[in-house]
């Protein structure tokens, strides 16, 4: 499979890494490299074997069949129309973009009108299989999640021991910090909704993990998840987790049987 890359962060670079170099999926590579200027990444497309664009109509024409977004909330409302128009399968790590319903919906109506799936990996959480399971059946009443991450990640205020700097609904929560937020939409789309699934975020002096407590309950009974990340040494605001999150759906994409 040829696959594009939006974004050539943390999470872009680690997987242009996995999949060019250590050959994490026999087969498949990262062939086009969408980024907002091309200047400067000339060791990293030497490095990887790979074709940097800064120019998006000329990236959406290289010969790829997956496009991976991992760059903004932004830049998925900006792109995923075209890339799914464009015959393209679509992953995206910035799902907080989809707490919009209304764009939820419409690419939900593109990927089936034009036969291209959309991936949203579980990113920096997990519990996203109970969730959907009970949900189902209308047996979910309750979600919430405290995201606790290093003060630094999350504000320019000095803290001294913690605070909390957000308390309410996901789809206020991605509105006010897009970077640090995307687990509480995927949370959301899995669960009982933008509006119902309660968030708080705090801001801890005392942690060097990004620290996500999960609760839901339901008729289903009850879940607690508590999940202490380590976090990328090159953006310490995103987990590795994440990352792995992507290889993992990407595994998923190519396989016949399903776990989990
Ligand atoms: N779902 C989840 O659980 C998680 C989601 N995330 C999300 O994943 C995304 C990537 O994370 P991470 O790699 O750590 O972030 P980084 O900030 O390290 O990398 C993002 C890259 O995207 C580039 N970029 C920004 N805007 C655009 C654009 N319009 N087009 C192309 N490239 C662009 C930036 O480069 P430049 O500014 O030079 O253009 C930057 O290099 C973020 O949105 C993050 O919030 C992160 C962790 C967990
Ligand atoms: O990586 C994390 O722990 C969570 C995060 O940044 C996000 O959800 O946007």
């Amino acid at each position: 499979m040829k696959i594009g890359l939006i974004g050539c962060g943390n999470i872009g670079q680690f997987l242009l890494k996995s999949l060019n170099v250590d050959g994490f999926l026999d087969g498949s590579q990262i062939d086009a490299v969408f980024v907002r200027n091309k200047e400067g990444y000339e060791d990293l497309s030497h490095r990887y074997s790979t074709s940097f664009y800064d120019d998006f109509q000329t990236f959406l024409q290289s010969d790829v069949d997956l496009v991976i977004e991992a760059a903004t909330v932004q830049s998925v409302q900006q792109y995923a129309r075209e890339i799914i128009k464009h015959g393209k399968d679509l992953l995206i790590i910035s799902v907080g973009a989809l707490a919009d319903s209304s764009f939820f919906d419409e690419l939900k109506a593109l990927s089936e009108l034009n036969g291209k799936k959309v991936y949203l990996p579980s990113g920096a959480i997990g519990g996203l299989d109970v969730l959907k399971a009970t949900q189902l059946t209308g047996q979910l009443d309750s979600v919430t999640l405290t995201t606790r991450k290093p003060a630094a990640s999350l504000t320019d205020e000095p803290v001294e021991s913690e605070l909390v700097l957000f308390d309410g609904s996901a789809f206020e929560a991605i509105r006010k910090f897009p970077k640090n937020i995307n687990v509480s939409i995927i949370l959301s789309l899995a669960g009982i909704g933008v509006e119902r699934t309660r968030v708080k975020i705090v801001a801890d002096a005392n942690v060097n993990k990004n620290i996500h407590f999960i609760e839901a309950k339901g008729s289903f009974g009850k879940l607690t998840l508590n999940i202490e990340n380590n976090p990328m040494p090159n953006n310490p605001k995103t987990s590795y987790l994440a990352a792995l999150s992507v290889l993992s759906s990407l595994k998923d994409s190519h396989e016949m049987l399903e776990i989990g």
